[in-house]
C-alpha cells in the first residue's frame, strides 16, 4: 500500500491504462478485462486488475492535471513496479483537420511547467512518447481505420483558458490538442526508464465548440481503449 493506493503487492499489473476519470477505469475494466477486480478505491480513485487476452492489465484513475497523475505515475512505478504506463483521455482539438472523435497519439508534450519543472531548472526538456508503444498504437489504429493524428499536444495547467494568445501561438505552431497529463506522465517515466503513451480521443474543438454528444463517449472512447491495448502487447 501507498499513500494513495490502497492495492496489496502483486495486484497491480506491469501493463496501466491510466483515464483522468475514475468512473472510465471502471467503464474501461468492467468492457475490456477478463475478471476485473477493484484493487484501489482510496480517494474514490479507482483502480481495477484483469486481464486481456491473457496479459495481465490495470485500469487506474489517474486525476485530473500534472500533479494528480504525478502522484499516481511515482507510485505505480516506484512501489508496484508499472512497467507500461499509458493515458486514454480526453482532448480539446486545435487544428481544423482534427475532427471531434478522432484519435490522437501523443508524440511530444508542450507545458508551461510540469510538477518536475523545479528538478530541470533552466532547462526546457522534451517530454515525448515511447517510441515502441507509439509506433505499435499507429498501427492498431490504422488496422481499425480509425482517424488518428500523430504529433504534438500541449499539457495545460488550466481548464479554463484565460491566454487565448497562448492556443493562438500553439495552433500556429502545429500543436494537435489540448489536454492536462501527458507531459508530467512522460516526465516521470522518463526519469524510470519506462514506457509512456498518451492515447487520447478528442472530446471538443477549441476552434469550432463542437462537442462530443454525451451518448457518443462510450463508442469514441472504446476505440482510445483498444488502440492503448493493442499498443501494449503489440
Ligand atoms: O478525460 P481525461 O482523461 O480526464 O482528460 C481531460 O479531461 C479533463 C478535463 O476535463 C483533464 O483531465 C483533461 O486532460
Ligand atoms: O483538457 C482538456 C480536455 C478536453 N478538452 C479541453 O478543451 N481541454
Amino acid at each position: 500500500m501507498t499513500v494513495h493506493i490502497g492495492a496489496k503487492p502483486g495486484e497491480i499489473a506491469e501493463t496501466v491504462l491510466l483515464p483522468g476519470d475514475p468512473y472510465r477505469a471502471r467503464w474501461a475494466a468492467e468492457t475490456f478485462l477478463e475478471n476485473p477486480r477493484l484493487v484501489n478505491e482510496v480517494r474514490g480513485m479507482l483502480g481495477f486488475t484483469g486481464t486481456w487476452r491473457g496479459h495481465p492489465v490495470t485500469i487506474h484513475g489517474s486525476g485530473m492535471g500534472m500533479p494528480s497523475i504525478s502522484i499516481y505515475a511515482n507510485e505505480l512505478i516506484r512501489d508496484y513496479g508499472a512497467q507500461t504506463l499509458i493515458r486514454i483521455g480526453s482532448a480539446g482539438a486545435l487544428q481544423p483537420h482534427v475532427k471531434v472523435r478522432d484519435i490522437v497519439l501523443a508524440q511530444a508534450t508542450s507545458t508551461l511547467g510540469s510538477p518536475s519543472r523545479a528538478i530541470m531548472r533552466e532547462m526546457s526538456f522534451a517530454p515525448v512518447a515511447d517510441f515502441g508503444l507509439l509506433a505499435a498504437a499507429h498501427a492498431a489504429a490504422t488496422a481499425k481505420a480509425i482517424p488518428t493524428h500523430v504529433g504534438g499536444v500541449y499539457s495545460s495547467d488550466t481548464f479554463y483558458d484565460e491566454r487565448p494568445d497562448l492556443s493562438d501561438q500553439l495552433q500556429r505552431h502545429g500543436t494537435l490538442c489540448i489536454e492536462m497529463e501527458a507531459a508530467e506522465l512522460y516526465t516521470v517515466a522518463a526519469r524510470y526508464q519506462r514506457r509512456a503513451l498518451a492515447v487520447l480521443t478528442i472530446s471538443d474543438h477549441i476552434l469550432t465548440g463542437e462537442a462530443l454528444p454525451s451518448d457518443q463517449r462510450e463508442r469514441s472512447f472504446g476505440d482510445m481503449v483498444e488502440i492503448a491495448l493493442t499498443a501494449a502487447f503489440g
